[in-house]
């Protein structure tokens, strides 16, 4: 048995209890014998809005892919709280845009986790479709092919997507990334709403500015937390000087590293 089977033993995922949406619990994460994130301690509250920053390479895509269940654990557990419904949005470059669909498909994808895949949709779905479409800016699109929209109107619909969802807790990845400026702002006012609304938003960003004006709370990982809190704080000249150390010193052929036992 490899080790990475053996740690995988470890990670069944447990209930959140109390407020928390989510908690992790020494968890690291990786590839094969890999490990990209180590020994993360830590609790997304429920309703919280905050953003995952580092360096390339410091975790932040195999965090979200861990959180959305699309990656098992090499040890440690995430713990949900019970009956969480989770909506993943990965970063556009790993989104298959020739892919011959109109945005009424992509956006109708939404509606599964009520429908079920061969459910048929209702008259109820088809106003919720178009409802949401309308949300973000995309009236009128549902025909069009996805290859023919730019890359700010692919992630408006991608959002339209999200929508539907209406789940508990959203993941975005990048979703600002290469995205015009009229496009981030409204998209911005709209996890503004989700959070309004209650929801749990984790974003992984790269632009500080845009974190500090919109996330509350920030965890700065170089594979490790960094930082975890207040915005401000987490993102203090300090920290952020710690975590460019921390990239700096990367080492991908660095040995497995065993988590650490009481
Ligand atoms: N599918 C994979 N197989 C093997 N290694 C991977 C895989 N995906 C990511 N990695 C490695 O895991 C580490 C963390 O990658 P990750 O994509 O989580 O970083 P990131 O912080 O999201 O980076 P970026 O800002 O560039 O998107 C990197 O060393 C990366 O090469």
């Amino acid at each position: 048995m490899s080790q990475h089977a053996r740690h995988c033993d470890h990670a069944a995922q447990t209930e959140a209890r109390d407020d928390a949406a989510l908690r992790f619990r020494d968890l690291t994460l990786g590839y094969g014998d890999h490990a990209a994130v180590h020994h993360l301690d830590g609790t997304i509250a429920r309703g919280a809005l905050m953003a995952i920053v580092g360096a390339n390479g410091s975790g932040k895509s195999t965090l979200l892919k861990a959180v959305a269940g699309v990656l098992r654990p090499m040890s440690g557990r995430i713990e949900r709280s019970s009956g969480l419904r989770v909506a993943y949005l990965a970063q556009q470059s790993e989104i298959d845009r020739s892919f011959p669909a109109r945005v009424l498909d992509l956006v109708s994808l939404g509606i599964w986790p009520k429908r079920g895949l061969l459910g048929r949709f209702r008259g109820e779905d088809r106003i919720a479709i178009a409802t949401a479409l309308s949300a973000v800016g995309l009236e009128g699109f549902s025909d069009r092919p996805i290859d023919s929209l730019s890359g700010g109107q692919l992630q408006r619909a991608l959002f339209a997507r999200v929508l539907l969802q209406d789940a508990d807790v959203i993941l975005l990845d990048e979703p600002f990334n290469a995205i015009d400026a009229k496009t981030v702002r409204d998209l911005v006012s709209l996890i503004h709403r989700w959070h309004g609304e209650r929801r749990t938003v984790v974003a992984v960003m790269h632009d500080l500015a845009l974190v500090r004006e919109t996330f509350p709370e920030t965890l700065l990982l170089a594979r490790r937390a960094v930082a975890w809190g207040e915005t401000a704080k987490s993102l203090s000249a300090e920290n952020l000087l710690k975590a460019r150390n921390f990239a700096e010193a990367f080492d991908d052929s660095a040995p497995w590293c065993e988590p650490q036992r009481a």
